[in-house]
């Protein structure tokens, strides 16, 4: 038997649409798998009735194929579904590294991407691997067709997840299909500004380079209350914030001392408009990790 704890993630970060990821150090799925002649999954924890145990459903089930490794699996769900914190990747991920070792595959950490990225494509069509990078390999990364780079990163973060959901696929239906050249370079500059504070573990820096004009504007407009939970947190200290994955979680950077502070203001925002929410003080953390040694 082997058990993994698969940390949530968030992609985008708003300049880094398909390409950037963080591992957060909370929330986090726990996995545990033992070899089996047929494949069986079990689902409990946050969400775990909106998620089907079919494995031809779960993410899981298209990892267990990809690496002929039929096991009994049970998914215990600290990631809420659809809550643009990586929820069905962090499952993936955490599949992928464990049964990896049940079956002794031999894959690296970085083979390991590809194949949880398959899961992806089961829930929302497309086998984006911007959130099963992070949380397979930790840090901050950023993915393309050639690969994932990684660096570790000290930034604080909050996520604050409010008490409604949004489908990735849904989410992918708003995106829009061109930008002009001055969107792009505004993009470029963006992205390059968060890459550098990251390898410098800068939260300014990192914060600055989370806006984006194309996707996030689009996305911002199906999370109720966006804006004020936006406006709060900058004025809690928050160095950047912006929708965290496909949403409807939002995510901000800013330095330890006003992490607290963050936290209560964008639940205050989303108090505000009559939302529920949930506030993580997190950071970018470590990925996938064995709990049994
Ligand atoms: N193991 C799993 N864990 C979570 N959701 C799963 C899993 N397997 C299948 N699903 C389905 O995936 C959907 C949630 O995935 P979705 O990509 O929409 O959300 P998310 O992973 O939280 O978001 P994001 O990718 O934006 O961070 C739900 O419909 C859920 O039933
Ligand atoms: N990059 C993907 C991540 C979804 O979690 C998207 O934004 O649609």
């Amino acid at each position: 038997m082997v058990t993994v704890r698969a940390p949530a993630t968030s992609a985008n970060l708003g300049s880094g649409f398909d390409v950037f990821g963080a591992a957060l150090s909370r929330p986090a799925d726990v996995v545990t798998v033992e070899k089996a002649a047929e494949t069986t999954i079990e689902v409990t924890g946050v969400g775990a009735q909106y998620i089907p145990e079919d494995p031809e459903k779960n993410t899981v089930g298209a990892v267990v194929e990809a690496l002929d490794a039929p096991a009994r699996i049970h998914i215990d769900k600290g990631v809420r579904p659809a809550s643009g914190l990586g929820s069905s990747a962090a499952s993936a991920a955490g599949a992928a590294v464990a049964l990896n070792r049940l079956y002794d595959r031999g894959r690296s950490r970085k083979e390991l991407v590809p194949i949880a990225a398959e899961g992806e494509a089961v829930v929302s069509g497309v086998a984006h691997a911007d959130n099963v990078a992070p949380s397979i390999l930790g840090g901050f990364t950023v993915t393309t067709a050639e690969g994932t780079s990684s660096v570790d990163a000290a930034i604080p973060l909050v996520v604050c997840l409010p008490d409604v959901a949004v489908s990735t696929r849904d989410a992918r239906r708003v995106v829009p299909e061109s930008a002009s050249m001055e969107d792009l370079v505004e993009t470029v500059g963006n992205a390059a500004t968060l890459a550098v504070g990251m390898c410098r573990s800068d939260p300014a820096l990192v914060g600055a380079g989370m806006s984006d004009p194309v996707v996030t504007p689009e996305r911002a407009r199906l999370i109720t209350g966006y804006d004020d939970v936006r406006e709060r947190a900058f004025g809690a200290g928050a160095t950047g914030v912006t929708v965290s994955g496909a949403g409807p979680a939002v995510i901000a950077a800013c330095r330890e001392r006003d992490r607290r502070d963050v936290a209560a203001a964008m639940l205050d925002g989303f108090a505000g408009a009559g939302i529920e929410a949930r506030a993580y003080q997190t950071r970018i953390g470590r990925g996938t990790t064995f709990l049994d040694g």
